[in-house]
Order: structure tokens, then C-alpha cells, then sequence
């Protein structure tokens, strides 16, 4: 168990290929952001989600053990970077656990692998599975913050060119199945169900 760690729910998208917010869609009655935190909530009790004005009063209706934060204002809607900077930023920790909203089959287990990486050598942890990375399902430390922000400041977005920036431990991670991604209806339609 890390003692200084703190949770990140990246949910300040605007799920314009779903249609409605993915952040409440249902997957066996619990709505996807709450998956989230449920896979959070065994490596730490400080979570904070980060959202953006038009989603936020549906989190705040849901009075839920959780804080809840707007991306800052000047990265607003620019995507996940916005989000983890803006996190990191509110609430100091050392190591920051980060996930997304639409990844309804995501749980505890995945971030104890993760975490069995720790070791102050890397500033990332970022699992790849099937090949591909995935830095949104990731643990990071909080000196890829200043990183994130120059990235922010000069308008570039991509997590892949911070990554670049940065000393990251790949952990190859066999279990395809938390990493299911909902982008589309077509998604919901495969991994869960008509
Ligand atoms: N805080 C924050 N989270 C974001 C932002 N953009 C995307 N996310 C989150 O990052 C994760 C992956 O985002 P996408 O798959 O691009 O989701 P999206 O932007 O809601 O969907 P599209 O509009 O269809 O691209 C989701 O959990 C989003 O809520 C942002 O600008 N700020």
C-alpha cells in the first residue's frame, strides 16, 4: 500500500461520439464513473473527479465520497492532459492513480499491478496491452506536472509527447478486458450488451 496517493477520475469529456454522457451510463446498475472509484477506492479514500461545468451538478447530485473539480478554466475541454494537470494541481500527493469514465470492466486489480512498479526510478507507469499504451488507466508521479503544463501552455495535447518527456516504466499487462474502452454506442453494444 502507497501511503501518498491519490485518486483521479477523468471525467471532463464531452462523450460526443456516445451521444449522453458516458460518465452515467450503467453497466449491471452502477453508472461508469462510479466503476471508477470503486477501482480506486482500495488504493486510496482521496478521489477527486475532474469534470467540467456542464456535468458538473449531476456529480454534485450524487453525493457521492468524492471531490469534485473543474478543469481550470484556461485548459478547459482540452482533454485528458487538462484534467490530470488540474487534479495535480488542487491537491498535492506524490503519486496520482489515474482513470477514465468509459472504461466500465476497470477494477482494483489492475493498479496493484501497477503499483508493484513503484520504485523512484520511473515518473509513470503506464500499462500496454495488446500492444497499445495506456496512459488514461496509469499511475503517475507529481513531477510530470510542470511537463503536463508546458505541454498545456503551448497547445499540445498529446499525452504520447509527454510520455516522451518523461521517465516511464511500461508494464506489459495480459488481461485485455479492464482496458475495454466505451468511444460509441456500438461499444456499449459489444462489451455490455443491446
Ligand atoms: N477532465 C477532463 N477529462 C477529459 C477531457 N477530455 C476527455 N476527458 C476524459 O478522458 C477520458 C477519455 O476521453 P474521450 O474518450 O476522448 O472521451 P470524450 O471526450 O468524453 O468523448 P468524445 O467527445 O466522443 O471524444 C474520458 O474519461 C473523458 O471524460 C477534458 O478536457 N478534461
Amino acid at each position: 500500500m502507497v501511503n501518498d496517493i491519490m485518486g483521479i477520475v477523468l471525467a471532463g469529456g464531452y462523450s460526443r461520439r456516445f451521444g449522453t454522457p458516458k460518465a452515467f451510463v450503467k453497466r449491471n446498475g452502477k453508472y461508469f464513473y462510479q466503476i471508477s472509484i470503486d477501482a480506486l477506492t482500495r488504493l486510496t479514500n482521496k478521489i477527486v473527479v475532474i469534470t467540467n461545468p456542464d456535468l458538473e451538478k449531476l456529480f454534485q447530485m450524487e453525493n457521492g465520497n468524492f471531490a469534485i473539480i473543474n478543469d481550470r478554466k484556461q485548459y478547459e475541454g482540452k482533454g485528458p492532459l487538462a484534467g490530470i494537470f488540474t487534479a495535480m494541481d488542487a491537491v498535492d500527493s506524490e503519486w496520482y492513480a489515474v482513470t477514465p469514465v468509459d472504461v466500465p470492466f476497470i477494477d482494483d486489480q489492475v493498479f496493484q499491478k501497477l503499483l508493484k512498479h513503484l520504485d523512484g526510478e520511473a515518473h509513470a507507469i503506464i500499462p500496454v496491452v495488446s500492444g497499445k499504451i495506456q496512459p488514461l488507466i496509469a499511475i503517475y508521479h507529481y513531477s510530470v506536472k510542470e511537463e503536463i503544463r508546458d505541454q498545456l501552455e503551448g497547445d499540445n495535447l498529446s499525452v504520447k509527447d509527454m510520455l516522451n518527456k518523461c521517465k516511464v516504466k511500461y508494464i506489459s499487462i495480459q488481461e485485455e478486458q479492464p482496458f475495454y474502452n466505451i468511444n460509441q454506442v456500438s461499444d456499449y453494444e459489444k462489451w455490455i450488451g443491446k
